[in-house]
C-alpha cells in the first residue's frame, strides 16, 4: 500500500509571512487576530505546515477563504518565496536536498519537470491569445524538449485525454468555455510528465455539471497515470470526491488531518465539524 512507502514529497515546517513581524508577534504565545498581528499587521499566511504526499495518492487541502491554502500551493510551485521551512522530493536527488534552498535554475527545473500546476484562474496558467497546442508545448519546451514532432504528438495525445477535439488545437483558450480552459490547463500541467500535480480550486466558479466533468477527469487521470496530486478547495464536497487523505487548514495552520473518510465520519475539531455538518 502506498501509505507505507517513503513520501514522494515531504514538506516540513513551512511558514510564509507577509511583513517583517515585530517584538509582539515574534513571541511564542503572541495572540494573533485570525492570522495577522494586531500590532504590526504582519500576515502569517502559513505557519509550520508539515505534509507528506505519497506516490499515487490525492491529498486534499480544505479550508475557508484566507486559511492559507493558495499561499501554500504558490510556495510549493515557487510562485512565492517561503519564509522558513524545508521540502524534499524523492525524484530530486533522492529526497536529500531541500528544494527551497536551491538556485533559481534548479527551482525552474523542479517546477518545469517535476511539478504541474493548475490554477483557479486559467489566465494565470495559460496564454489566452496563443493556440492551445502551443500553450501545452510551452511546458515541454521549458522542460528541455526541442523535438517539434514529439511535442505536437504529445500535445495532441493530451488534448484527446482531456476530451478536447484535436481539430480545436490551434484555437486559443480565450475561445473556450471555463471548463475547457481548465482542461487545457490540466493538459499543459501534465505535458512534461511530472510525478506531482498541484490543483488550486480548479472547479470553483464552474457550473455544477461542468464541475462534475472536470472532477471526473482529474480522478480518471490520477487512476490511469498514477500521478500524485495535491488538491486545494474550500469545498469539502470536492475534497470528498477526490482525496484519499485530507488536511484541514484554518488561519494558516493545520488543525486536523487524516483519511478523508475518517474526517468526514468523525471530525474532531469544531471547525471541521462545522464544515462536515454543512455538507449534510
Ligand atoms: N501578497 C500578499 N500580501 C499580504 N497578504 C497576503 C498576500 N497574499 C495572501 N495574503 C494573505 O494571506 C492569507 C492567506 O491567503 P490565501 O490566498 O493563501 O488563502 P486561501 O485559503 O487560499 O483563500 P482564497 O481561496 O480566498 O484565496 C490571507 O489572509 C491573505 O489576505
Amino acid at each position: 500500500m502506498f501509505m507505507f512507502d517513503k513520501p514522494i514529497l515531504q514538506i516540513k515546517n513551512l511558514s510564509k509571512q507577509y511583513g517583517e513581524g515585530c517584538s509582539y508577534c515574534q513571541q511564542e504565545d503572541a495572540k494573533l487576530e485570525r492570522n495577522f498581528c494586531p500590532v504590526c499587521k504582519t500576515v502569517y499566511a502559513c505557519k509550520n505546515i508539515s505534509i507528506d504526499l505519497h506516490r499515487g495518492e490525492i491529498l486534499g487541502i480544505v479550508g475557508e477563504s484566507g486559511s492559507g491554502k493558495s499561499t501554500l500551493m504558490k510556495c510549493l510551485y515557487f510562485d512565492e518565496e517561503i519564509t522558513t521551512g524545508e521540502g524534499y522530493l524523492t525524484d530530486y536527488f533522492n529526497g536529500k536536498e531541500n528544494i527551497f534552498t536551491q538556485s533559481g535554475q534548479q527551482k525552474r527545473f523542479i517546477r518545469n519537470s517535476l511539478l504541474g500546476m493548475v490554477y483557479q484562474n486559467p489566465m494565470l496558467g495559460l496564454k489566452m491569445d496563443f493556440s492551445s497546442i502551443s500553450n501545452i508545448a510551452e511546458k515541454q519546451i521549458a522542460a528541455g524538449n526541442r523535438n517539434v514532432e514529439q511535442m505536437v504528438d504529445r500535445s495532441n495525445e493530451l488534448l484527446d485525454k482531456v476530451n478536447i477535439s484535436i481539430k480545436r488545437s490551434k484555437e486559443p483558450p480565450k475561445n473556450f468555455s471555463g471548463g475547457m480552459q481548465q482542461r487545457v490547463q490540466i493538459a499543459k500541467a501534465l505535458s512534461s510528465n511530472p510525478p506531482i500535480l498541484l490543483l488550486d480550486e480548479v472547479t470553483t466558479g464552474l457550473d455544477l455539471s461542468v464541475q462534475a466533468a472536470v472532477l471526473d477527469l482529474i480522478k480518471t487521470i490520477q487512476r490511469v497515470m498514477q500521478i500524485s496530486m495535491i488538491v486545494v478547495s474550500h469545498d469539502l464536497a470536492v475534497i470528498r470526491m477526490l482525496a484519499d487523505r485530507t488536511v484541514v487548514m484554518l488561519n494558516g495552520q493545520i488543525i486536523e488531518e487524516g483519511l478523508t473518510d475518517q474526517i468526514l465520519e468523525d471530525p474532531q475539531h469544531a471547525y471541521t465539524q462545522q464544515l462536515v455538518y454543512s455538507l449534510l
